[in-house]
């Protein structure tokens, strides 16, 4: 059954007071504690306001999906579909184009310390973020965004990994972004969605966590911009407690600069205009209490960079406890501007719902290849080593999966495949079981127990770095390897790569192990000659450990001399396991 959000508002209507921080024509302000959600807002309490049927109020959630995941059938461009939508408290009455209260910023363009949120404070209402434009929708449809060259769009290529990815679409008209969001667009004269948006919405309304990495000036703002405030649209949210002076906004976008939290600030109202989601800025460097009157009005979609976030959220002004969206913007800048900490204390360590309870997003231009959900290949010497790391990597977080010796082919191959669809980026493989794979992509090795001949550790270790890409191999080495000592500090000198100190003492003292397949004189590793022809692309960690202080400064525990070892394959030269 399909029903529409104003059935959805109209359900809970009866629950609702007077909109926390609309306009209404009484001028009446409500009392804060009543949490009023967006679909209501602005509604005419008499005129529009059926009382709740019994029946519709016992399935409130039932809207929800069916409502949006319908058939195409009636159109959701059309105006007048959703007449509830029509925002009369403040939708033409809004148009004072910024200029009549003085503080808000007509068009997105106001300054730094002087944001309002788009809300014109004196009368309580919405400022309409498209300054004179509003009713000029008959033109603006004629006429396309000239801000995206779409021409040198058409070809860009979009890889998806994932499993069952949502299809992408070509249209706006195929997703039932709502009556007033679809209006927002228009009035945006955006007329088709750009790759990220084509791709990126579907995903996230589907409900699935994303990262996507575009080119800057692709679109990434109104990627994930449209499906939060659809969502936030289409969802019945439960009444929101709220402490004396606490918040709690539905969506949270990080970003780290202020420029960029108020750009997309800018946009995000724009989108979000006369749809009753209420965003609001709050940025370092500006006075707080500005910031801090805003959020007070009521926030739905809460843009603010780390530092300022975490003073709030320490001041008890913001709780984090309703966030179902959590999009970070530029995620790789705010880690290299050193924001880590404060994420991490946003993400974890406050009342944030974990994964699984809200959608996390990801957007870039640029993701360093360490912060993408690149395939790890784990090699352990037991089946049961192999599921006891991977009952402790799922138990901490890290979706991992096994191929061993004691599972059925049928098993082995849905672990390969949920590795190889990103599913489970982790893979714990015991040598045997995953000799003979080929499996693109996989950025790291990592040898968790490590083999006691060279031959294998090369064989493993060439899982990644092919076909000319770059690949890091990791090894954790204690004297129980010693008899790999040797030969593994001989392979990185051929490699040029500095040998820790450590592990040629060990060499030292090691008998020689240079493998089974060894030919006499020349090439002492099976895979001298391809890697002496090949640009080294692959670079080695180890992390070497012992516990009887028999190897001088490198017994401790968990003593790591990373070194950065070349064993690749250039283009074209085969590896010899190949
Ligand atoms: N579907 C669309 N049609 C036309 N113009 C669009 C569309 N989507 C976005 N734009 C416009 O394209 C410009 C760039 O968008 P946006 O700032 O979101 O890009 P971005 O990918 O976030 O860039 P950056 O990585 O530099 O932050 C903006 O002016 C925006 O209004």
């Amino acid at each position: 059954m399909r029903t529409s959000w104003a059935d959805s508002g109209s359900n809970s209507a009866s629950e609702s007071a007077v909109p926390a921080y609309s306009g209404n024509s009484s001028g009446s302000r409500p009392t804060r504690a009543t949490y009023v959600p967006p679909h209501l807002r602005n509604r005419t309490p008499s005129a529009d306001l059926p009382a709740a049927s019994p029946a519709a109020q016992a399935q409130p959630q039932a809207n929800d999906r069916v409502g949006y995941g319908g058939p195409p059938g009636g159109s959701r461009w059309a105006g007048g579909s959703r007449p509830d939508y029509g925002r009369q408290a403040y939708g033409s009455g809004g148009r004072t184009g910024g200029g009549s209260s003085g503080s808000s910023s007509g068009g997105g363009s106001s300054g730094w310390n002087n944001r309002s949120g788009g809300w014109d404070r004196g009368r309580e209402r919405e400022v309409n973020p498209f300054g004179n434009d509003d009713e000029g929708e008959g033109t603006l449809n004629e006429q396309e965004n000239t801000g995206i060259n779409f021409d040198a769009y058409e070809d860009i290529p979009v890889e998806t990994s994932g499993d069952n990815v949502p299809p992408p679409v070509n249209t706006f008209a195929e997703i039932d972004l709502g009556e007033a969001l679809n209006q927002n667009i228009r009035r945006c004269k955006y007329v088709k969605p750009t790759p990220v948006q084509r791709n990126a919405i579907p995903i996230i309304l589907a409900g699935r966590d994303l990262m996507a990495c575009a080119q800057t000036g692709s679109g990434k703002t109104a990627a994930f911009c449209f499906p939060i405030i659809t969502g936030i649209m289409r969802e019945q949210y439960a009444q929101r407690s709220r402490g004396p002076r606490t918040v709690y906004p539905l969506a949270l976008i990080l970003s780290p600069t202020r420029e960029l939290s108020c750009q997309i600030h800018d946009e995000a109202r724009k989108f979000s205009y006369q749809t009753g989601v209420k965003v609001v800025v709050a940025y370092g460097g500006a006075p707080i209490n500005q910031q801090l009157r805003e959020l007070e009005r009521g926030v739905d979609i809460l843009v603010a960079t780390p530092g300022r976030l975490v003073d709030l959220l320490e001041r008890a002004r913001v709780s984090l406890q309703m966030i179902r969206y959590l999009a970070l913007d530029e995620a790789d800048r705010m880690l290299d501007m050193g924001f880590e900490p404060q994420i991490r204390k946003i993400v974890e360590q406050m009342d944030m719902p974990p994964p699984g309870r809200r959608q996390t997003m990801l957007f870039s231009a640029t993701f360093p290849k360490e912060i993408q959900q690149s395939l790890t290949l784990v090699f352990v010497e037991t089946k049961k080593g192999a599921d006891s790391l991977e009952h402790w990597l799922c138990m901490n977080g890290f979706p991992a999966t096994t191929i061993h010796g004691d599972r059925t082919q049928q098993e082995r191959e849905m672990a390969l495949r949920s590795f190889k669809s990103g599913k489970t980026p982790i893979l714990v493989a015991t040598d045997v079981a995953a000799r003979g794979l080929d499996i693109p992509h996989v950025a790291h090795v990592v040898n968790f127990d490590l083999p006691n001949d060279i031959d294998d550790y090369v064989h493993r270790i060439g899982r990644t770095g092919r076909a000319g890409k770059s690949g890091l191999a990791t090894a954790f080495f204690n004297e129980n390897n010693m008899s790999l000592a040797r030969a593994l500090s001989d392979l990185m000198q051929e490699a040029n790569q500095e040998v820790p100190a450590w592990l040629t003492r060990f060499a030292s003292r090691a008998p020689y192990n240079g493998g089974k397949n060894r030919r006499s004189g020349g090439g002492r590793f099976g895979g001298r000659d391809f890697r002496r022809e090949g640009s080294f692309t692959r670079s080695t960690d180890y992390y070497g450990g012992g516990n009887s202080g028999s190897g001088g400064g490198s017994s401790s525990v968990g003593y790591g001399v990373p070194s950065s070892y070349g064993g690749g394959y250039g283009p074209g030269v085969a590896s010899a396991w190949d």
